[in-house]
């Protein structure tokens, strides 16, 4: 049987992930993420491709490639969350379960930090448990995946 592929995908500056701001996102690398997703999903038996950008507009090309290649989106937007109403709109039209990921807890934080578009997306969200949020995101998103005929 051919294995449920999840894209990962990680907005604006996660390439700097580690390097500064460790209070707050811990000193994990953005490698190290994924290498945490990687033994996620060979442990749930799925396959991921993981990608970073900081542009807007390819990652709105991404969501929108998923259509027609993933069964689910895990999506950390940064700091897009808070501003695209363009990332919105492509996870509504992919008609895709995405869940979103912060690292960070955005509600104790800075008041811009406590919405994000996406979420009117999303199934769910998972923020504040830090880079570990990707690995439960994983493992929500493969059961929904594989419970979506119960839903
Ligand atoms: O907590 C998160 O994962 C979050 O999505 C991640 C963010 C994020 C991602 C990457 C970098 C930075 S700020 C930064 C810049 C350079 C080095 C370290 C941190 C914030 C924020 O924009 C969001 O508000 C919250």
């Amino acid at each position: 049987m051919v294995r449920p592929l999840i894209a990962v995908l990680n907005g604006p500056n996660l390439n700097m992930l580690g390097l500064r701001q460790p209070e707050v996102y811990g000193r994990a690398t953005l490698d190290d993420v994924e290498q945490i997703c990687i033994q996620a999903a060979e442990r749930l038996d799925v396959a991921i491709d993981f990608r970073q950008t900081n542009g807007e507009g390819e990652l709105v090309s991404w969501v929108q490639e998923c259509r027609n290649r993933a069964q689910g989106i895990v999506i950390n937007p940064a700091a897009y969350g808070h501003s695209s109403i363009a990332l919105l709109d492509a996870l509504l039209a992919v008609d895709l379960p995405v869940i979103e990921v912060h690292i960070s807890n955005i509600h104790r934080r800075e008041e811009f930090r406590h919405h994000t578009y996406c979420s009117r997306a999303a199934v769910g969200v998972i923020c504040g448990l830090g880079v570990q949020g990707y690995a439960l995101a994983l493992q929500a998103m493969t059961d929904l995946i594989l419970n979506e005929d119960d839903r």
